[in-house]
């Protein structure tokens, strides 16, 4: 393995990908490296991927950005969570919120008072426990001074690139404008060595950091690295997106809403509306869904829709030889809940903790990967749990997602929530209890029990117990204006 230092920094793309590395490496570790970005004006980005969850957070802190200019800047709107509609049923739905449900004790889960509560008749949506969820039900929003940062954003991607490049170049971070045509690799070890553009020029690096996205010209075109292929479980292959005016006040959540042959999402920002059909071409053909996905949306088109084919599934490697893949080029898993953004953050993390300012050596290659596996299958895991865990069976396709052989990890906890109620977290894992507790119930999995510890409260101690969480809660979001009002006093979009 090679051990130079590693001076010259090369960033292929300038999506959110490329950007967010960019504003990062930038910012945080540019001191002593030289940074350039390269991407393609003709060619462009995927221009989707415009709904968030509350990680995003850490990234900005760590680059210093204000909330409320970052919002202002991308015509940002606040998410509490995502209401999905029709997956266990037509007709029904859920919100998964971002926010804690219930509380604790040392021994068991929030859950297990909840069904204890349910069998001694005390009726209430398990959200009701929730400060997030019923906020995000009555439409309202505020940034507490004690709040654990549980909310994301609906944002402009195209703006949020543009964002980040003003912020990265601020830092020091050269951007070149044009399309790569070819990868030098190196003789010897099959490093890359540099990046040649139709224009004719050259850049030569030490480190490679492939943001090209589904095109992956770097990790996958250069250095053939593999990639896992998950359509078996997440049999959706394509998306269809357009851009609509808004008819209203935007809702603090994103809608998904299930349809015969896939879902489709409702993404409000502050002036428009993102919206998408994602579906499974083996059911769903692309004129078909141009119909479902136009008899589905409100307000007038800003756009033609657009067609997007994807694999699920994830490379072998993220990071291979001296290439390290960031964004759609390390893998894609659908956007059900909304998680790429976030990978794109975990990946640049991990690549300036690891960083191989001495050299690159395998051991940092090899615990990189195997971070980055396991934070991929523990997304995947739960996304395929929302399409499996289903009482659809009224097309196709839904009889595939229900019948289909899921991962043995899923199957254990699915195995383990029915028959004990219990719900685990590992530590690198994203999705906590409360998250696997809302989409497991929302979904219709029923425990066949409660932990017997709950036993310890008699049933009028359970019923204070219950009654004060939710007095409080309530109380609470009582207090908060409206999700529309706070936004035009807070962030108010440079486009309102
Ligand atoms: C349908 C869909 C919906 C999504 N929704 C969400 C969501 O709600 N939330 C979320 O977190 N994520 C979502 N994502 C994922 C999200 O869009 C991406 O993670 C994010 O946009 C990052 O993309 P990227 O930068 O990797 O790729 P891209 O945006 O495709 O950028 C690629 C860059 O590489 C450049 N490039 C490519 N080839 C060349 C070349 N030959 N020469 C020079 N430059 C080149 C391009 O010009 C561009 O700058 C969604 C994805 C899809 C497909």
């Amino acid at each position: 393995m090679e051990s130079e230092k590693i001076r010259r920094v090369v960033i292929a793309g300038g999506g959110t990908a490329g950007w967010m590395t960019a504003a990062a490496l930038g910012k945080l570790i540019g001191k002593n490296l030289e940074i350039t970005l390269v991407e393609s004006d003709a060619i462009g980005t995927v221009g989707v991927g415009e709904a968030t969850i509350p990680t995003l957070h850490v990234f900005h802190q760590l680059l210093g950005l204000k909330e409320s200019e970052v919002m202002a800047a991308t015509n940002a709107t606040f998410k509490l969570g995502i209401n999905f509609e029709n997956w266990r049923v037509p007709g029904e739905d859920y919100l998964h919120s971002f926010g804690f449900l219930g509380k604790d004790c040392w021994a068991c889960g929030f859950q297990h008072f909840w069904l204890k509560g349910l069998q001694r008749g005390i009726d209430y949506q398990i959200g009701d426990y929730c400060r997030e969820h019923l906020a995000a039900r009555e439409q309202r929003f505020a940034v507490l001074p004690d709040q654990d940062r549980n909310h994301a954003y609906h944002l402009d991607a195209t703006l949020y690139a543009k964002f980040l490049r003003k912020f990265a170049e601020s830092h020091g971070v050269r951007r070149v404008e044009g399309k790569i045509g070819n990868v030098k690799l190196s003789p010897s070890n099959g490093f890359i060595e540099a990046l040649q553009l139709d224009s004719g020029m050259t850049i030569e690096g030490d480190l490679f950091i492939d943001c090209t996205g589904f095109r992956s010209l770097l990790i996958e075109g250069a250095l053939h690295t593999g990639y896992d292929d998950w359509t078996h479980w997440l049999p959706c292959d394509r998306a269809m997106a357009v851009q609509t005016e808004s008819t209203g006040s935007p809702v603090p959540f994103t809608r998904a809403i299930a349809h015969e042959s896939g879902w489709q999402w409702r993404i409000p920002l502050q002036t428009r509306v993102g919206n998408g059909l994602v579906y499974c071409s083996r059911y769903l053909d692309d004129e078909g869904a141009r119909e479902l996905l136009l008899e589905n949306i409100e307000g007038e088109l800003l756009n033609e829709p657009r067609i997007i084919p994807f694999r699920t599934g994830t490379r072998r490697k993220h990071w291979n030889k001296n290439c390290v893949a960031v964004g759609l080029s390390s893998g894609f898993i659908e956007p059900m809940e909304s998680t790429s953004i976030h990978l794109i953050q975990r990946n640049i993390v991990r690549l300036m903790q690891l960083f191989p300012s001495s050299g690159i050596v395998q051991p940092d290659i090899d615990e990189y990967n195997s971070q980055a596996m396991e934070e991929m299958e523990h997304i995947r895991d739960f996304i395929i749990l929302h399409y499996h865990v289903t009482e659809r069976t009224d097309s196709k396709f839904w009889r595939y997602c229900r019948s289909m052989q899921i991962p043995d990890s899923l199957a254990h906890r699915i195995q383990m929530f029915k028959e004990s109620g219990v719900i685990f977290k590992l530590p690198q894992e994203l999705f906590g209890e409360s998250s696997w507790m809302q989409v497991m119930f929302g979904q219709g999995l029923m425990p066949q029990r409660y932990h017997p510890i709950v036993d310890l409260m008699g049933d009028e101690e359970l019923a204070t117990f219950l009654g004060n969480i939710r007095r409080n809660v309530r109380h609470q979001v009582e207090n908060m204006p409206d999700h529309r009002q706070f936004i035009d006093h807070y962030c108010k979009s440079k486009l309102a």
